[in-house]
């Protein structure tokens, strides 16, 4: 009899604290513009690996592509709308209409709701049309002098406002859950005191050159489940090479990159990791069973000197952040 079977880890999901299932690995589809067109099938090769959790966003341009991918697997009896769980999200140009961003993201998909919807950062652009931009709008609008242009008007909780009125309207059933993403504790601690409904998920960059401990600590006191993004260190993957990352992976005879994803749920978050490369896709499904001193020692790595690999130019600005910003 071989070693105590466990899981893999698309047969992992958590509770919401709306009573919401979600399972535990995601598949990121933040691909980088030259690669969109890979989406459908890494979408598709995914779902038939196991995985019933798509994260993508209307800022990505990826949706129509993941949406495509679960039309065919739909018609083809592979799976039913019901069986895999989307997230998106309100980028910061849509800051003052979710409606806008969520029918367009709803229309991009081809679907009629979407289980989880995430405020994407707690950030106010102008919106400044744009014929390449996203849904002709720029995602990142600039003033003339090349800075970010910022709505200076905006509250940014205006957004989680507008998400809350749909999910708590019966008659409306475009969203199963709402939540947020890139929320420092100061901004989860105001939407908790000024929004009626808590935020399900708060997905943060999150692995073990940035372990968010005391971001982790703060949202399992509240029932606020975190989720972790660019667990490998988004872009080439840097994480893979970290020496205990990979002397876990001969540890426990996965690769790196299950080690990075198992990180998350053995710990009870939820993870969204990115591949486009078929095989990658189908080895990521595995799950490491990491010990208590397996996690302490990943955790330690990050403690002294955070490192974020995901820097927007808004990174100074949202107090709280840790991790270094471009400008900082
Ligand atoms: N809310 C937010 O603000 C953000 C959310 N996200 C979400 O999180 C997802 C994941 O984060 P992301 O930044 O994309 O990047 P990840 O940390 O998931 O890393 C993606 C990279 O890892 C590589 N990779 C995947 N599997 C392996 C493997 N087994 N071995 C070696 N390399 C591997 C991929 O290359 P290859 O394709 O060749 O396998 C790709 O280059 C995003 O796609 C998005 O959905 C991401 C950033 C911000
Ligand atoms: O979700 C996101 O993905 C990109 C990085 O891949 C980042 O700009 C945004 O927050």
């Amino acid at each position: 009899m071989s070693g105590p079977l466990h899981p893999k880890a698309t047969e992992i999901s958590f509770v919401l604290n709306n009573g919401v299932r979600m399972p535990a690995l995601g598949l990121g589809t933040a691909n980088p513009p030259a690669e969109i067109g890979r989406t459908k099938q890494a979408v598709k090769a995914a779902i038939k690996a196991g995985y019933r959790h798509i994260d993508t966003a209307w800022a990505y341009g990826t949706e129509p592509f993941v949406g495509e991918a679960i039309k065919e697997l739909t018609e083809e009896g592979v799976i039913k709308r019901e069986d895999v769980f989307i997230t998106s999200k309100v980028w910061p140009v849509l800051w003052d209409d979710v409606e806008r961003s969520l029918n367009e993201s709803l229309d991009s998909l081809g679907v009629e709701y979407i289980d989880l919807l995430l405020q994407h950062w707690p950030v106010c652009y102008a919106k400044q049309e744009d014929p390449h931009g996203i849904n002709g709008l720029s995602r990142n609008p600039e003033t003339s002098n090349g800075e970010p242009n910022y709505e200076v008007s905006g509250d940014w909780l205006e957004t989680y406002l507008q998400m809350e009125r749909i999910y708590l309207d019966p008659s409306d059933e475009r969203v199963r859950s709402i939540g947020v993403s890139n929320f420092p504790e100061k901004y989860l601690e105001r939407t908790l005191l000024e929004c009626a409904v808590k935020p399900a998920v708060n997905q943060v960059e999150m692995h073990p050159r940035l372990p968010q401990l005391a971001l982790k600590k703060y949202c399992r006191a509240h029932n606020v489940l975190l989720e972790a993004y660019s667990p490998f260190g988004s872009h080439n993957a840097p994480n893979v090479h970290i020496p205990l990352v990979k002397d876990l992976a001969e540890k426990y005879k996965v690769s790196p990159s299950v080690i990075l994803n198992s990180y998350h749920i053995r710990q009870g978050s939820v993870v969204a990791s990115r591949s486009l490369n078929m095989m990658r896709i189908a080895s990521n499904i595995e799950f490491a069973p990491l010990s208590k001193e397996d996690l302490d020692n990943l955790d330690q790595l990050g403690v002294a000197q955070p490192e974020r690999f995901v820097n927007e130019k808004w990174n100074a600005i949202v107090p709280g952040f840790t991790g270094k910003g471009p400008s900082i």
